[in-house]
Formats: C-alpha cells, structure tokens, sequence
C-alpha cells in the first residue's frame, strides 16, 4: 500500500455574515493515498467546491486541519494544481496555449525544462499543434485540455478538480474523462475529484466519497472495484458497474436532502 498524501481531519467551515451562518462542512475526517483516484459526490450545496478550495489554501479552514505531504495547509501549496469548470476564465485570452501552460512553472524551472515540460504536457493531452494558437481560437474541451496540460506540466503531487468538465457536451465530456484516465496513469498522479456526476464519479475512480450536508460529514467511502482498464460503452454497460453506481446513488439519497433537484435529475435512470 502507498503512502498517505492528504489528511483531512475534523474538517469544519462556517460562512459568517452580519445577517445569518452557513454550515458548509463539519467534522469531515478524509485520507487519499499516493497514487490514488479519490471523487467526492453529494447534494447541490454538501460544501464539495467549500472542501476542494480548502484543500487548495484558497479559503480557510473553521475548524480542524488538511495535512498535504506531512504539512499543514495554511495557504496555497506549491506541490498542487487545481482545475476549475470554468477553463474560459481560467486561461489568459492575450497568452498563446504554450505560454498559459508554461506560466506556473515560469518561477520555478529554468527555460530548457520548462519548455520540455510544456511540448510534452502538451503533446499528452494531444494539443503538440496548437501551441501557438490563442484560447479563444480553440473549442471549449480543447480549452479544458490545455487547462489539464498546465496542470500536468507542473507535475503536482495532487491535482484537484472541480467539475472539470460539466461545462462541455456529452461526447467531449468522455473524451475528457478518458484522457483524464490515460494522464492518471502516465504520471501516477493523485487526483481529488469532485463531480455532480454519479456515473463520472464511478467511471473515473478507485474510491467515491459520498458528503453529506453542511453538518453531517462524510456518509460513506465505497470503494470502486472495476478493472483497471475502462472504456465508455465496456465499462459503464457493465453489470458490476451498475451495482456500484446503485451503492452511490443510494448513500447520495439517504443524506438529509435527499431531493435536491440538480443531483437527482441527473442520476434518474
Ligand atoms: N463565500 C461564501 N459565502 C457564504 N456562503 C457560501 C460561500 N461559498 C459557499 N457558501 C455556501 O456554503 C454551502 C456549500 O457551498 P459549496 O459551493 O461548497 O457546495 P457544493 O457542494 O460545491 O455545491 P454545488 O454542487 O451546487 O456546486 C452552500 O450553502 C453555499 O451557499
């Protein structure tokens, strides 16, 4: 067994404002291995975006501690890349794709590394040709793609995604979930992922984490036990596959809301 990367212990964050508190999370206790690929699912407002920007030192914490690497996160991580659904604003418009993905490593690598780093991120999620073309000149996958390649090109020891990919239609979207498959495995990253989508969460993972809402902590961690190996139609038409997103669904609706209307409008058979 791998060693642990990420420690999330007694997890606690309240939203204050003068006129009321919101709960986003309480007490959630969450471990991912090295190596790992962990995806969290839960009602529309559970706190999984609250946890992910918790993870990354972008908000702090209420209560309780994220431990990444042995150290307490207490502002962002320079061993960690985070990769937002809304890739439009999370590109620069005036940069070409090479010098978006070579801006986080600008500080950190000399020039002959970095640009082996960005022609090989690059060429991994299949954009080698439009190095030279502008964010805006490219289709909105072909944008998520190059947020994922400035996100490898860095090498993180753990990439966080937050619903990388509700953004763009259903073909592209298992385009993107097999490329995201593929990278995984390439360079035996560990990944956080964070989905409304059961069958996403289920496709992708090793482990789901079902969060339940504001005050209720993490309901169950299933384990998903499909071969390695996956692909689109193989994988999801198959019985097993069935079974274990039947689990999630099951533990989503048992949370205390369980008949939040985005959740479930998009899990209805
Ligand atoms: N900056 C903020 N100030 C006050 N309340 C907030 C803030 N950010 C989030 N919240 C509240 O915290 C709760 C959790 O929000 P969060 O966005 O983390 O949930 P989520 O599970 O990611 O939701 P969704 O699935 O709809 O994206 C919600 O009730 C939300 O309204």
């Amino acid at each position: 067994m791998t060693a642990e990367l990420l420690r999330i212990e007694k997890l606690g964050k309240s939203y204050r404002s003068r006129e009321r508190q919101v709960d986003a999370l309480t007490g959630i206790d969450l471990a991912v291995r090295e190596g790992e690929f962990v995806s969290v699912v839960g009602p529309s407002g559970c706190g999984k975006t609250t946890l992910l920007k918790i993870v990354a030192g972008l908000v702090p914490a209420t209560a309780g501690e994220v431990v990444l690497g042995g150290r307490r996160v207490t502002e962002p991580p320079a061993d960690l890349a985070v990769v937002f659904q809304e890739y439009g604003r999370s590109l620069f418009a005036w940069k070409t794709v090479r010098q978006n993905v070579e801006l986080p490593l600008r500080h950190h690598v000399g020039r002959a590394e970095r640009r082996a780093l960005v022609a090989d991120a690059l060429d991994a999620v299949g954009l080698g040709a439009a190095a030279g073309a502008y964010p805006w000149q490219l289709s909105g996958g072909m944008q998520q793609r190059v947020a994922i390649a400035r996100a490898i090109a860095y090498r993180p020891k753990l990439l966080l995604m937050d619903e990388p990919f509700s953004a763009v239609d259903a073909q592209t979207r298992g385009d993107l979930e097999d490329l995201l498959a593929q990278l995984w495995h390439r360079y035996a990253m560990t990944v956080l992922f964070v989905t409304h989508d059961i069958d996403e969460a289920v496709y992708l993972s090793q482990r789901v984490v079902v969060l339940g809402t504001g005050t209720t902590g993490v309901q169950a961690q299933i384990p998903i036990d499909l071969p390695a190996e996956r692909d689109q139609l193989g994988t999801r038409s198959s019985a097993h596959f069935g079974e274990l997103r039947a689990q999630v669904y099951a533990r989503v609706r048992r949370t205390p809301r369980p008949s939040t209307p985005e959740l479930l409008e998009r899990v209805a058979p």
